[in-house]
């Protein structure tokens, strides 16, 4: 896709104690890059690829970014969001999931609905091929707790992630960075092999070495935020020595190109007009060893791009380029095009959630925690007798304690769901893989088989241990009720972890509100102020005991001194309303979350 952009800027409002003040990061860059080509964005390290590059990838639009970037000759469009791939720097990839697990599930959301299933694994299995993962492809990712694929594979991995919807235009930030010369060299050898298919390639790049550099077709170079050269890549050692600047020794051209940009002209022969601008005692000066500051070469540096380039680059913009009508009109079209239906983004995402959470589903630390718990409650309360009276408020302690732990353990599993995978939402959210609604089901339903398990073991240990009364019917609605606090204590957790997106927060504010929660549930305090009562009804510990008392000892003995309770329907209600009240809650905030 032939891409244009002419005098981009891009502003930032730095906020201080008192002031605000406006920063122009990108100051009116230009240039053009066409099908068939990679373009390198190189600068030293702020200098304003990264920022650069998501302005032309359509990441960073109005207000704060000015000028123009058309995309064969249209503007930005939502369409246009499926044809484009972006890996960014700090790429974010499922650990637990293995290099084909991750391409097959990208492939199933992201390619186009008329394709089947095999044909979409066969992409997956084309693209590991191309990229050179075939002996990787059964590892798993890894991450910093999982050792997992070598960084070099890593990165491929994330360039197939993208490369598996055959994008028109690629963007990648800074690819190679942490990588040996050969792998560096191996994926830029990708990226122009993807090039020469026809596409559009755009990367930034730190410190490449001349083999790699002379892979690039097209090169602008950034010196804060300013163009120091836009124009082909091969061409720019001429241009330099042009305007009076060449290497002294023998130097890869990228390290002559930073070194320039950054200011720096030892070994760098310069025109002689800019000694005449050295001030003596200027300490910028002295630091350059009596030669002409970092910012008078900076200076001179755009000055002579602007007068010797800029136009003719401004001029070559305004001639038309052959495109394809039925693709201009795609272009400009609003619609998104999603790879699966509803149905299908869901249960993909359900499956890939299990997948990668397996491990902590057969966690064994969770299982002997839980087990552990339910012993030492059995010991505790051992075949406790509910024929008196000071054994049935004993037995009303265990009930409650029973609601307070599936209270607890929840709240905290869940708070952390949505923070964990914010940055993988971001990421895929912003490629447009899936709705919102179907994700946000299938995280929230995809932890329930192993929570509904786990308390169903519990109580077993725990209703045989302490002798509580041995009848079917009583079991299964203890169990019920259990599971209905299980789930509206989980939608209270993900409310907060999608509230406020940042785990201390999250477990900070959870933990209060399960202790207020946990007061208030009515054991330790009968008699509440009015004023305060209403927090009560917020409680589901004080639903979920109210209701096992109910089911325990409604046909039986009721203990004098505990509360009273009527049919148990608005303790059902109560929780059942929480179950979706918190969820709708925690689905508003991640959609607030997108829009910031
Ligand atoms: N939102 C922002 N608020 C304030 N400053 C910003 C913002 N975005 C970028 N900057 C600043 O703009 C400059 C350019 O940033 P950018 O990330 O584009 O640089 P870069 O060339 O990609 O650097 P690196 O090679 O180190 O990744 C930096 O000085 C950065 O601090």
């Amino acid at each position: 896709m032939h891409t244009q952009f002419k005098e981009v800027t891009y502003k930032v409002v730095l906020k201080g104690l008192t002031t605000a003040e406006e920063k122009e990061i990108l100051h009116g860059i230009t240039g053009s890059v066409s099908p068939g080509e990679v373009l390198a964005l190189m600068g030293p390290s702020g200098s304003g690829k990264t920022t650069l590059l998501n302005v032309l990838g359509g990441r960073l639009r109005q207000p704060k970014a000015g000028g123009s970037v058309t995309y064969n000759e249209q503007q930005y469009s939502k369409f246009l969001k499926s044809r484009i791939g972006f890996v960014t720097q700090d790429d974010v990839l499922y650990p637990h999931l293995t290099v084909r697990e991750t391409l097959t599930y990208a492939a199933y959301l992201r390619l186009p609905k008329t394709l089947t299933k095999q044909q979409k694994e066969q992409r997956a299995m084309d693209v590991i091929c191309e990229l050179g993962l075939e002996r990787c492809q059964d590892t798993m990712i890894g991450g910093s707790f999982v050792r997992g694929v070598s960084g070099g594979e890593r990165k491929r991995v994330c360039i197939g992630n993208e490369i598996l919807i055959n994008p028109s235009l690629l963007f990648l930030d800074e690819p190679t960075s942490g990588l040996d010369s050969t792998t560096a060299l191996r994926i830029i050898q990708v990226l122009q092999d993807i090039a020469e298919d026809g596409k559009t390639v755009v990367t930034t790049i730190h410190q490449p070495s001349s083999r790699l550099f002379h892979k690039f077709d097209k090169l602008i170079l950034l010196g804060k935020g300013s163009l120091l050269y836009f124009g082909k890549a091969s061409q720019v050692m001429n241009y330099f020595s042009t305007i009076g600047c060449t290497p002294l020794i023998s130097m890869n051209p990228a390290e002559f190109l930073l070194d320039l940009a950054n200011g720096n002209i030892n070994d760098v022969t310069v025109p002689s007009e800019l000694d005449d601008k050295v001030q003596i005692g200027d300490p910028e000066t002295e630091k350059n060893h009596g030669k002409p500051s970092a910012a008078v070469i900076h200076d001179y540096l755009v000055e002579s791009y602007e007068s010797r380039v800029a136009e003719k680059e401004k001029r070559k913009l305004g001639v038309p380029i052959p495109i394809n009508e039925e693709m201009k009109l795609k272009l400009t079209s609003a619609k998104r095009e999603w790879g699966a239906s509803w149905w299908q983004q869901y249960s993909i995402l359900f499956k890939r959630g299990i997948k990668e959470r397996r491990h902590e589903y057969f966690s064994w630390l969770r299982i002997t925690q839980v087990l552990a718990t339910a012993v030492v409650l059995g010991c505790l309360w051992w075949q406790s007798d509910s024929k008196t009276e000071k054994g049935l408020e004993d037995q009303a302690g265990l009930l409650f304690f029973i609601s307070v732990f599936w209270g607890f353990f929840p709240v905290f599993t869940a708070i952390f769901a949505f923070p964990q995978e914010r940055a993988m939402l971001l990421k895929e959210r912003a490629a447009d893989m899936y709705r919102l609604s179907a994700y946000f089901l299938a995280r929230t339903t995809s932890d329930l088989p192993l929570d509904l398990v786990l308390p169903v073991l519990f109580l077993l240990v725990v209703y045989f241990m302490a002798g509580l009364r041995l009848d079917a019917g009583i079991f299964f609605l203890t169990v019920l009720t259990v599971f209905l606090c299980i789930v509206a204590a989980q939608g209270l957790g993900l409310a907060i972890g999608a509230s406020l997106m940042d785990i201390k927060k999250a477990t900070t504010l959870g933990s209060v509100t399960v202790m207020t929660f946990m007061l208030a549930g009515g054991y330790f305090v009968k008699k509440v102020p009015v004023f305060i009562s209403w927090i009560r009804y917020l409680s589901f510990n004080y639903h979920t005991y109210r209701l096992l008392l109910k089911v325990h000892y409604e046909n039986h003995v009721r203990p004098r001194n505990l509360m009273k309770f009527d049919s148990g329907l608005m303790e059902v209600g109560a929780l059942v309303a929480m179950v979706f009240g918190y969820r709708l809650l925690a689905y508003i905030a991640l959609r607030r979350m997108r829009l910031k």
